[in-house]
């Protein structure tokens, strides 16, 4: 039996989707004083406050038929009575809304609101998007597609209440149209389409206003964001009387002819995490039986590798290519009793030979896949496009169809493990889209279970460090354009020794205020 998947996940910040967030609305609502909308109102209004920065410029404010409408409302209403000069731009009937948003409808009226059914002119000091939340049920066409076209456009804070209109609050997806806010305040709970995909594009700075409700007493979260809480307890010094022994030997298997950089990035990558000893396997090994920029690592055929007993975990798949010996290899590969980590072409092959899920889904220790969208479409004999659309259902799918703890990755890699909970990894950055990325993240989760890192932690914090990694290049000015996997290489090093030292920081985009 593979060891029991202990994760203190108390710490770390919960991600809800729509259902649950409707759940934990129904408890709440009926007792609420002042209701939940007055409250997301006035927290809207305060934050849209310091965005202006005490200036009384005018404020646009976009409101929609439902409730994100309603806190839109009550936010205008709010700005209006300390003296802003605020435009509510509207286009429903009046009885179509919930009852509390017809009130906020009714009460911005009271105070002499007018509403507008088009966007007026530009010349705002900021825009406040409270067309659609979390109950969007369709793409955005017609006039309301225009005026987000519009906000777009305009040259000033969007302030996105929620949830950026037109994005799917569970999936991160673009449905027709979407605000590209520079802030977006969200009520209750975190929203994972805030994380993934095209959500990060669309966020901007991201603060989380809870209104006063506790979300866990209700439900569970759904799933959560990975920060480095998680993994803590392993950010631990050497013992000073330790030996390469002591921090565990890494197997990589890869590197066919023309492909040997992939498995020397993921040979660096382990060895610069930290790993005792790292052993790579080439195909082609008689083309380099060394690694001339890294002569630390040991150079071996794969059989040789694979045959050893001193792997703590076997990683294969950078630049293994599909000929039939990587087939070969990668059956052997998935008899080891070592934690196995399969990536690129061993996910391409598994995609093909069904002998091989098989034998995986049997496999004793833990098996990890990182795939990306294309190499998750292949296992899942579907389309990147229909992965993308739901990234988590995507990952959890992965992970119960192959019983194996998954990394989905690309913006907002999500993490997703056999027993069903998913978590969304907010570090890293575009420049990490590059060659070379993918196999650095496979050498880095190597080198941490070679040191005794259990194995879905050394998934999640592999992630987690790749990610840190490449934004402290782009904060040192090193990226994103042009940024390199080596030099995440070097970077995930000091990260990690950063770590340990209690000297880094956590991911710096998002707020809770
Ligand atoms: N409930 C509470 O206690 C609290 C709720 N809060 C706030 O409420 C938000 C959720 O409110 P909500 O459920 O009313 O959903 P919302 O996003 O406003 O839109 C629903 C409306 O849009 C319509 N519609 C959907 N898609 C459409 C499309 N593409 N094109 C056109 N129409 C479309 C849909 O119509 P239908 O699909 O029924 O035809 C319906 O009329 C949440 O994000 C938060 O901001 C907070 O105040 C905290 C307390
Ligand atoms: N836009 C992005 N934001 C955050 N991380 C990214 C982004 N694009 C790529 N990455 C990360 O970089 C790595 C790329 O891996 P992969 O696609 O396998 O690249 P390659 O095959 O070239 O090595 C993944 O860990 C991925 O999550
Ligand atoms: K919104």
């Amino acid at each position: 039996m593979s060891a029991p998947r202990t994760l203190n996940t108390a710490p770390l910040t919960a991600l809800y989707n729509a259902d649950a967030l409707r759940r934990i609305e129904r408890h709440y609502a009926p007792d609420s004083t002042p209701r939940l909308m007055e409250r997301a109102g006035a927290t809207g209004a305060a934050k849209a406050m310091q965005l202006v920065g005490g200036r009384h410029g005018r404020i646009l404010v976009l409101c929609g038929p439902g409730n994100n409408g309603g806190d839109g409302f009550v936010l205008a209403r709010q700005l209006k009575q300390t003296g802003f000069d605020v435009t509510v731009v509207h286009d429903c009937d009046e009885h179509r809304g919930a009852e509390d948003a017809v009130m906020a409808w009714a009460s911005w009226r009271a105070v002499g609101g007018l509403t507008l059914p088009r966007v007026p002119d530009t010349g705002y000091a900021l825009v406040v998007d409270a067309l659609y939340g979390i109950g969007l049920t369709r793409p955005i066409e017609g006039v309301h597609a225009t005026w987000i076209d519009a906000v777009n456009e305009m040259d000033c804070p969007v302030l996105a209440i929620d949830v950026p209109s037109g994005l799917n609050a569970d999936t991160g997806a673009v449905m027709g149209r979407a605000i590209r806010a520079s802030h977006t305040a969200t009520m209750i709970a975190m929203k994972p389409g805030l994380f993934t995909l095209d959500g990060p594009d669309h966020c901007g700075e991201v603060s989380l206003h809870d209104l006063g409700l506790d979300c866990a007493a209700v439900t569970p979260p759904s799933g959560w964001q990975v920060g480095r809480e998680l993994f803590a307890h392993l950010l631990r010094p050497r013992a000073r009387n330790s030996h390469k022994g002591t921090h565990g030997n890494a197997m990589l298997v890869g590197g066919a002819r023309g492909m040997a950089g992939a498995a020397l990035l993921a040979g660096r990558a382990a060895l610069k995490v930290g790993a005792g000893r790292v052993f790579v396997g080439m195909l082609d090994h008689a083309a380099l039986p060394l690694d001339p920029e890294q002569p630390e690592l040991m150079i071996r055929t794969p059989a040789e590798v694979l045959a050893g007993d001193l792997a703590t975990c076997v990683a294969i798949g950078p630049g293994l290519g599909q000929s039939p010996a990587a087939l070969d290899l990668m059956r052997d590969a998935v008899r080891t009793p070592a934690t196995l980590v399969l990536d690129a072409d061993a996910l391409n092959l598994l995609a093909q030979h069904g002998d091989l899920e098989q034998a995986l889904t049997r496999r004793e220790a833990a098996t990890l896949l990182t795939p990306h969208p294309m190499e998750a479409a292949r296992l899942l004999r579907s389309s990147t496009a229909k992965i993308q659309q739901d990234r988590i259902v995507s990952a959890r799918e992965l992970a119960r169809r192959f019983r194996a703890s998954v990394v989905l990755k690309g913006c907002g890699s999500v993490i997703a493990l056999p027993d069903g909970r998913w978590f969304i990894n907010t570090t890293g950055n575009p420049g990490m889209a590059s060659a070379g990325m993918g196999d650095v993240l496979t050498g880095l989760i190597a080198g941490l279970l070679a040191q005794g890192w259990p194995a879905d932690l050394a998934l999640l914090g592999g992630v987690h460090l790749h990610g840190l990694a490449g934004d402290r290049l782009v904060a040192q000015g090193k990226g994103p354009n042009g940024l390199t996997a080596g030099e995440v290489i070097e970077s995930a090093r000091a990260a990690f020794n950063a770590l340990i030292a209690g000297a880094d920081s956590r991911d710096p985009r998002h707020s809770t205020r």
